[in-house]
């Protein structure tokens, strides 16, 4: 069995009993009360490189990263560095995170929320709403086509912008399939837990202009942003480095000065897609 499987197996229980507690109806009654959904693309589509900083207290790879015991403040701190969204990890037993973290951090910040977990039914869509995420996760790895293809088209019709991540050819022309407008290129294979940032520089000049690109895992510091976007990426995806360093505002000013220096760019400037 890969890691993702052993993930997806954990995941999967503990949906079910969040089921049994909270019905989808209770729960599509909730997600009234959530302040509408933040403009994704406004954040990740303009012509600089984006920043999203990641509340992240553990992984399967590396173990504990951060106790992160307020992560509201540190998501708080995120923002008041300039971060454009913040992701926050849902999935308890490998990440250490939970709904209630999510919750907090929306208290916290008005930059958009991604819900990052393991998505693998509508439920899990209704809940991100109900806990105020404006963007979702959807691992092309963890789901089969017609998955892939509803939970984008429903994660839409509620107003969650969906963020489809790959990590290989076969996993982007699935998601450029199934009409992902936002893709994330993630530089570890879920299944190995192997880092390679190459990848998006593989990937990213197959995927069609329009369409954002984000390069995820594996950005150490500025040098890393500016070398993915030279490759093309529109944002990047951090969370360890910004965890584990010991001032995590600082950290995130440095990512989004070097992501705003024009040089930064692939194509030094807005392109067309960036125009609309
Ligand atoms: O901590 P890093 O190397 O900066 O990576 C952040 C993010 O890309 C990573 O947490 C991630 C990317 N895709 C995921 C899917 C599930 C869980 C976690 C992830």
């Amino acid at each position: 069995m890969s890691v993702l499987d052993e993930i997806l197996e954990g995941v999967r229980a503990d949906l079910a009993e969040r089921e049994r507690s909270v019905s989808l109806a209770e729960l599509k009654d909730r997600t009234r009360l959530a302040p509408a959904a933040r403009d994704a693309y406004a954040a990740l589509g303009g012509d600089k490189v984006s920043v999203i900083a990641e509340v992240k207290r553990s992984s399967p790879s590396k173990g504990a990263l951060a106790a992160i015991a307020d992560p509201a403040a540190l998501a708080a701190d995120y923002e008041a560095g300039g971060a454009h969204v913040i992701s926050v990890l849902t999935e308890g037993r490998r990440f250490g995170g939970s709904l209630a973290d999510l919750a907090a951090v929306r208290a916290a910040v008005d930059i958009p929320i991604l819900r990052k977990d393991f998505v693998v039914t509508s439920y899990q869509l209704w809940e991100a709403r109900a806990y105020g995420a404006d963007l979702v996760l959807l691992i092309v790895a963890a789901l089969d086509q017609n998955a892939l293809v509803s939970l984008i088209e429903r994660a839409e019709s509620i107003g969650l912008t969906p963020l489809v991540e790959v990590h290989d050819e076969d996993e982007l022309s699935r998601a450029l399939d199934a009409g992902a407008k936002i893709i994330g290129v993630n530089a570890r294979d879920l299944k190995t837990l192997q880092v390679d940032r190459e990848i998006f520089s593989m990937l990213a000049p197959k995927i069609p202009d329009g369409v954002i690109k984000i390069a995820e895992s594996g950005v150490r510091g500025p040098h890393d942003l500016l070398a993915y976007a030279r490759a093309g990426a529109d944002a990047v995806l951090v969370g360890e480095s910004l965890v584990t360093g010991k001032d995590p505002r600082a950290a995130v000013v440095d990512l989004v000065t070097a992501g705003a220096h024009p040089a930064s760019r692939l194509d030094n400037g807005p392109g067309p897609e960036r125009q609309q």
